[in-house]
């Protein structure tokens, strides 16, 4: 029998899964989606061939319920759920923040509740999703959310006490990085480079130093020394860096997105 997928809360990142779903050979039949405007769920079906439903419906019909609602709106997204939903249904949260238990309390019954924190790089099959077990999750229920999560990306199975900071590091991890672009694009700038110019030279060193790092097994430290000359420019750059206290700025930064995480979990909307 065909496993039908439903992805719920079909915003940015459900629809960026959605796409890669389709990409990596899921036929859009066996998908659903759902989104609270009717002018989203038009679009969605237009783009993608999927069928767009009610969240009843798609617990009723669909063996897999990927939730990708705000955490803020999940509260609500759960009640609706939880009068149709079976215990021979996966839940694959996506939330930031949300514990199985939490959604386990409010869906009953021992349905399977596995949450995960993906990132936007699964529209480019480079994503970084990370996945824990709530506390009626078989190892099928975890096999079957690496496969969806791992046609688009890497995957990694963590203790779901450390999902706050795995949320911090790779779930907001891309915006870092495209705030440094943008940082050093207006840098480019400053220094006298057209704006398209700038961009292409940071995004092309960015790539390089990303496949470095992927690829060369060398340790960080030893890749940036190797750009190091004795007397020479980057480490003028660095001292700067280090001067105005960039290290414990991003160290702060993580720490801050950790502790919104947490937050998030016990409702918190400011
Ligand atoms: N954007 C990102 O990079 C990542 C986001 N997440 C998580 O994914 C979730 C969604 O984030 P985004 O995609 O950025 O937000 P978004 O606001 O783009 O998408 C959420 C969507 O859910 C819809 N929605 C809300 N309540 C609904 C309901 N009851 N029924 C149907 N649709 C409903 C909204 O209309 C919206 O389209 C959040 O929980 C976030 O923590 C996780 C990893 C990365
Ligand atoms: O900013 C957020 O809350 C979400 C979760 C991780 C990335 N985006």
């Amino acid at each position: 029998m065909t496993q039908k997928v439903a992805v719920l809360g079909t915003g940015k990142i459900g629809e960026a899964l959605l796409s890669g779903m389709i990409r990596a050979g899921w036929a859009p039949a066996d998908l659903l989606v759902t989104a609270r405007r009717p002018e989203r769920a038009e679009e969605l079906r237009t783009r993608y061939g999927v069928e767009a439903v009610s969240n009843a419906d798609a617990a009723k019909r669909a063996d897999t319920l990927i939730l990708a609602a705000k955490p803020q709106d999940m509260g609500r997204l759960l009640d609706e759920l939880a009068p149709h939903i079976t215990a021979d249904r996966l839940v694959i949260s996506a939330a930031a923040g949300i514990t199985t238990a939490s959604i386990e309390e409010r869906l009953g019954d021992g349905v399977p509740v596995v949450r995960v924190m993906p990132n936007t790089p699964v529209l480019v099959d480079e994503g970084m999703s990370v996945i824990s077990a709530g506390s009626h999750a078989s190892a099928a229920d975890l096999a079957h959310t690496e496969e969806i999560f791992g046609a688009v990306g890497k995957t990694l199975r963590v203790p779901e006490s450390q999902q706050d900071a795995c949320t911090a590091l790779s779930g907001s991890g891309p915006a870092y990085f495209f705030y440094l672009v943008e940082a050093m694009t207006d840098a480019g700038i400053l220094l006298g480079l057209p704006r398209d110019k700038a961009h292409d030279l940071i995004v092309q060193s960015a790539i390089g130093a990303a496949v470095m790092l992927r690829d060369s097994g060398e340790h960080p430290v030893r890749l940036r020394e190797n750009v190091t000359s004795p007397a020479g420019t980057t480490i003028s750059a660095i001292r700067e860096l280090e001067k105005h206290g960039v290290r414990a700025a991003l160290i702060a930064a993580l720490e801050a997105a950790r502790d919104r995480s947490r937050a998030l979990a016990s409702g918190s909307n400011s």
